[in-house]
């Protein structure tokens, strides 16, 4: 999608490096020295002047990579401890560890060993292969570095204890890190849940293995230079070009909602959009924007003959909308089989009346919403995680929308969305709490209901949206109210060069 970055699942990252070392170009000795190599030097990178390192080293080969950077720190001149296990790890990593004996010795891996007299913590313990909860002297360990929490903690792959197929701690003591340098790719869990708080700043280092990976379905949803081609239009473009929206709203004190759903999907560019309220509250939507088209619907009669039209190539139903008229909307609109937003109201009445839905429709609910439509899903993320690879957010999005049939864009800081088919795309914006806002939920169905009307795929529109939302957010930072984010479109659009 969009060539977005690929995330793969830890099942995926190992057979992606099984892969590699099948094909006979790159032994796994190799690869932990890449790794090893890489960690090393994003250490030197944010700390130039040496220091004082203790390295965690756990059983597998995410401790095999700590003993590659332990040996790296010490030739570069830090002063290096190293804890580890006397167990017999793999045999790569019992390479790497009979490499740093010749440098330094193994002390235990226990409590008693960690000192604070130092200025960086490795975290090598647990990488993709975490399975259960940390317990005994590692779980200790994971305690007394939440009891320091000034003490800087680089990662080696992930946080020890984060599930990286979920964002979800197996263990409560899950490190806090300043940095995590993860390898090939991003896993689920770098982007979901508690993973981006615990990951710190995030770098995916190339250690050689990505011409073995296979086609993910799942990709990073994030801002790049490449997408000015996907939103830019033709010189010679006709405004039926880009599509016609149509935004259903609600009755008499009650069209903000669409409102600002309309003004995102005429700012994204849709060619053109028509807002729809009922006859009696058509008055309140006289004023500006003047771009803006006024037409009423009263009923289920008056949406169908519109969408007689086939011009109509989009339709946004549920914001302020209120459940009556949504209900009594959604036949007509479902028949159509016209590509469609469904959010809030309508969402209420898809969880009251339940309905067939189809491959062009989006929902758009934030956990309560998608709670009452996927009661078993919502309880099931509630369960805590207690093995790996955990239930996540992820999981639950991918099976609603192969049940509904349609494409669901879950909300939150974490937004997944996810079609029937399992594309599915991640969009982590942790960093726009000031978006939790009224309204903002509003901007976004306005976002996919502009995309959609261009053109783009529910599950491409959503993901697009999600990304453009965030990015004008952003723009703006705290003080946002959601009228604001249709008007920082275009500053986000001049910056991508469309
Ligand atoms: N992907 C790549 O291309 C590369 C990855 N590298 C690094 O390798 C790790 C993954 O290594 P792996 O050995 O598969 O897994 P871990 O190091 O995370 O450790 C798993 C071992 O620990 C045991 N385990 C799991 N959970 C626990 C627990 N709670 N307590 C104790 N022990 C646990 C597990 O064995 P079990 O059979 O007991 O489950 C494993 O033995 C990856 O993250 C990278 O850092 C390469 O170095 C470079 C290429
Ligand atoms: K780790």
């Amino acid at each position: 999608m969009f060539d977005w970055p690929q995330i793969q699942t830890t099942a995926q990252m190992r057979a992606t490096e099984s892969a590699a070392m099948a094909s006979g170009a790159v032994s796994g000795v190799q690869l932990m020295q890449r790794a090893g190599m890489a960690v090393a030097g994003q250490i030197r990178l944010r700390w130039p002047k040496p220091g004082r390192a203790t390295v965690l080293c756990g059983p597998g080969n995410n401790g095999g990579d700590g003993y590659v950077i332990a040996r790296h720190l010490h030739r570069a001149g830090w002063a290096v401890r190293v804890l580890g296990l006397d167990n017999t790890p793999g045999p790569d990593a019992d390479a790497m560890k009979r490499d740093w004996r010749a440098l330094g010795p193994i002390r235990p891996l226990t409590p008693q060993q960690m000192s604070a007299e130092c200025d960086l913590v490795v975290d090598a313990l647990f990488g993709t292969g975490l399975t259960r909860a940390p317990d005994g002297d590692i779980a200790r360990i994971l305690g007394w570095l939440q009891g320091h929490p000034s003490l800087p903690v680089v990662a080696v792959d992930c946080p020890s204890g984060l599930c990286m197929d979920s964002g979800r701690p197996l263990h409560a003591a899950a490190p806090r890190c300043q940095l995590t340098v993860a390898f090939d790719s991003l896993k689920p869990g770098h982007l979901l849940a508690q993973g981006p708080r615990l990951c710190g700043r995030l770098v995916i280092e190339d250690i050689g293995i990505a011409p073995w990976r296979d086609a993910s379905t799942l990709h990073r949803a994030t801002l790049h230079p490449g997408l000015n081609k996907v939103l830019g239009k033709q010189p010679d473009s006709h405004k039926y070009g880009s599509g016609h929206a149509l935004i259903v709203a609600g009755g008499r004190g009650k069209g903000g909602a669409a409102q600002l759903a309309a003004q995102a999907a005429l700012r994204i560019g849709a060619g053109l959009v028509t807002i729809c309220p009922p006859d009696a509250a058509l008055p309140e939507h006289a004023g500006a924007p003047w771009a803006l088209m006024r037409q009423s619907i009263d009923d289920a009669a008056d949406l169908s003959q519109t969408l007689a039209d086939p011009r109509i190539s989009a339709i946004c139903l549920g914001p302020g909308c209120g459940v009556d008229r949504a209900a009594q909307l959604l036949p007509p609109l479902l028949a159509s089989g016209r590509a469609c937003v469904l959010d809030a109201d309508a969402l209420t009445a898809l969880s009251e009346h339940p309905r067939a839905l189809h491959a062009n429709c989006v929902l758009t609910p934030h956990m309560g919403e998608f709670a009452r439509l996927f009661p078993d899903l919502a309880q099931a993320l509630n369960t805590p995680a207690k093995t790996g690879p955990a239930l996540s957010k992820l999981h639950i999005t991918r099976q609603a929308a192969a049940r509904c049939g349609a494409t669901v864009l879950l909300k939150g800081a974490d937004t997944v969305m996810a079609a029937p088919d399992g594309q599915a795309a991640i969009h982590s914006a942790f960093d726009t709490p000031f978006l939790a806002t009224a309204g903002a939920g509003d901007v976004l169905s306005g976002l996919i209901a502009g995309l959609l009307a261009r053109g783009q795929t529910p599950v491409a529109a959503a993901a697009l949206a999600a990304t453009l939302h965030s990015a004008a957010a952003r723009h703006i930072g705290p003080g946002l109210i959601a009228d604001d984010i249709p008007q920082a479109i275009p500053r986000i659009l001049r910056d991508l060069n469309v």
